[in-house]
């Protein structure tokens, strides 16, 4: 872990008054903060702009608890696609901080999953897995992962980003038309015709498709890049499950969406022994444009 002193003037480790510990970020260029349990972004705010992240109000902020909104890190597998907790070990665990370093337009942190955590919740697999934000006026995450197990192991993943739109009955997620998608609600495959819209609950996972996509909410448009997936994950709960979800409030479902850069589904991994691989996703707001 690296040392308190090392840290740049514009990175700060500070805890609440719960003893939960973030890493807070104070740059010309963007406004930032990093929970350590789950390497999990909760805020990311380029200078003059809007956030990029949307957050629940009512996060409680009590170690151990799930945080709602940002960016949670599901990792090595995707919502329920093995036994175990949902979206994986990773969020629950405390990340150590390996490297933080600043220039004049951003900051670059990398943080690890503890080994002995691995090796506690999954003993008979070999994993090394490091995030790596750069920070500015775009949110740059890259989630690597080494198989340093023997045998082939399944790796499904998610950059579970919640985003924030103005109003969620006036947004649209362009970029996914024609690609086919797994309707996790029935669990029919259907191809996507249009853009993507939203009147009632959606969960889906897009799959074959790496091409970048756009969420248009009235002025403002976000652009979301994709490395290292060929797939996306698109949900927001609606009324109905809102009202059960945990940290989020009845009404959340109309100010966020999630865009998820992710490897699930049919896209879900295999590593062979030594090999790696990145996920990475890249969201700006590059400029506000005139939307439906
Ligand atoms: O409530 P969680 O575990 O944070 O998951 C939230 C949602 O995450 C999405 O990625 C899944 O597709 C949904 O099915 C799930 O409900």
């Amino acid at each position: 872990m690296l040392q308190t002193e090392a840290l740049p003037p514009e990175v700060r480790l500070v805890s609440n008054q719960h003893g939960r510990r973030f890493l807070q970020i104070e740059h010309p260029a963007v406004q930032a903060c990093i929970a350590l349990q789950g390497a999990h972004i909760i805020e990311c705010i380029p200078a003059g702009q809007p956030p990029l992240l949307w957050m629940s109000p009512m996060d409680p902020c009590k170690p151990g608890t799930a945080l709602r909104g940002g960016v949670p890190v599901c990792w090595p597998w995707f919502a329920d696609e093995r036994d175990g907790p949902a979206h994986g070990i990773a969020r629950t665990s405390d990340w150590q901080l390996l490297e933080a370093r600043a220039d004049s337009t951003s900051v670059h942190l990398v943080l690890r999953l503890p080994q002995e955590d691995i090796a506690r919740q999954l003993p008979d697999e070999g994993w090394t897995v490091k995030i790596e934000f750069t920070l500015g006026v775009a949110l740059e995450i890259a989630l690597t992962t080494t198989h340093t197990g023997t045998g082939p192991q399944r790796l499904s993943q998610a950059l579970h980003s919640y985003l924030p739109v103005a109003d969620i009955a006036k947004a649209e997620v362009t970029g996914l038309q024609g690609c086919c998608y797994i309707d996790k609600l029935n669990g029919a495959t259907l191809t996507q015709q249009t853009a993507v819209r939203f009147d009632a609950e959606v969960d889906r996972i897009y799959f074959n498709h790496n091409a970048d996509l756009q969420l248009r909410s009235r002025t403002d448009v976000l652009d979301i890049h994709r490395e290292g997936s060929e797939s996306v994950v698109v949900w927001n709960p609606w009324l109905e499950k809102s009202r059960h979800l945990s940290q989020f409030p009845d009404d959340g479902y109309r100010t966020m969406v999630c865009i998820e850069a992710a490897n699930a589904g049919p896209d879900g991994r295999t590593l062979e022994p030594g090999s790696t691989h990145t996920l990475k996703t890249v969201i700006s707001r590059t400029s506000s444009k005139q939307s439906r």
